[in-house]
């Protein structure tokens, strides 16, 4: 029996045809226990939020295996498992629609699962991100950059997901706002009993909200850490030595 929820194995993700081609994510093997937090970080470019894609079903162009529960996901998803998995973008700015009251950003989804007791589900979401329910008068510009992004994790939470696709979900917000986020996406996590799934550059960020970490680079996972591995500087690759000594010699003990 299979113990993962999510699961990758020997996943191979390529763009372009011919010639052009290119494998940008090579022989991925990875997997997350339910409720867990899992982290993909490294260089920009090498891959991770290509693999978020994938899982999402945003990109359906993969090679190897996808599992939820044991069972393969299938690379076309239908509604239900859009319901299952949901994803938050780094940029709230960019992600909700500048005309769009914030009740008809979280009425959408859920009338499109064709869920019951709308306004109900839209006043707890909100009150579970922290905003009071006049926040669902309000339009995008009369909103912070956190409110923003609080509204984007309701949007994705409305409709009572499993797994939660972050990625690099607090990179755009001011510094002072981004542990806020953090905040709030650990008390999610642990009172909905959600997973997580998320990348992110910044090391502080991973090691605050992973369980496990997947060290990338030019498309592949080098090595898998823990949080305190990654403080302690326990690896295994010089590679991951170096990327930790160069991107947060401050949160990390590395000689
Ligand atoms: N749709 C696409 N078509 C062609 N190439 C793509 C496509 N999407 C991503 N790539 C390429 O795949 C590689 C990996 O990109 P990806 O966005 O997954 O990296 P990343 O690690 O998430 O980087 P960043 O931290 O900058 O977001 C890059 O070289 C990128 O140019």
């Amino acid at each position: 029996m299979d113990n993962a929820y999510l699961r990758a194995t020997s996943l191979n993700i390529a763009f372009g045809h011919g010639r052009s081609r290119v494998t940008v994510v090579k022989d991925a093997d990875f997997h997350i226990a339910k409720g867990h937090s899992f982290g993909l970080i490294g260089e920009s470019g090498c891959g991770k939020s290509t693999i978020l894609r994938a899982v999402a079903g945003l990109n359906p162009d993969y090679e190897g295996s996808l599992t939820l529960n044991g069972a393969a996901l299938p690379h076309k998803r239908d509604k239900s498992l859009y319901r299952k998995i949901q994803m938050v973008f780094q940029d709230p700015y960019a992600s909700l629609h500048p005309r769009k009251m914030v009740q008809n950003v979280l009425l959408e989804p859920l009338e499109i699962m064709g869920l019951d007791r709308r306004q109900a589900r839209i006043d707890d979401i909100l009150a579970a991100v922290g905003l009071d329910s006049s926040f669902r008068f309000r339009y995008p510009h009369e909103l912070s950059g956190g409110q923003r992004q609080r509204i984007a994790i309701a949007r994705a939470l409305v409709v009572e997901p499993e797994l939660l696709l972050l990625d690099e979900p607090t990179s755009a917000l001011d510094v002072s706002v981004q542990a806020e986020i953090l905040n709030l996406l650990n008390r999610l996590r642990r009172e909905r009993g959600l997973t997580y799934l998320m990348v992110s550059h910044d090391i502080a960020v991973i090691a605050h909200m992973c369980d496990q970490v997947a060290i990338m680079k030019d498309g592949r996972i080098l090595e898998q850490l823990t949080p305190d591995q990654l403080r302690h500087g326990a690896v295994e690759e010089d590679y991951t030595r170096q990327f930790l000594a160069a991107s947060a010699p401050e949160v990390m003990r590395i000689d």
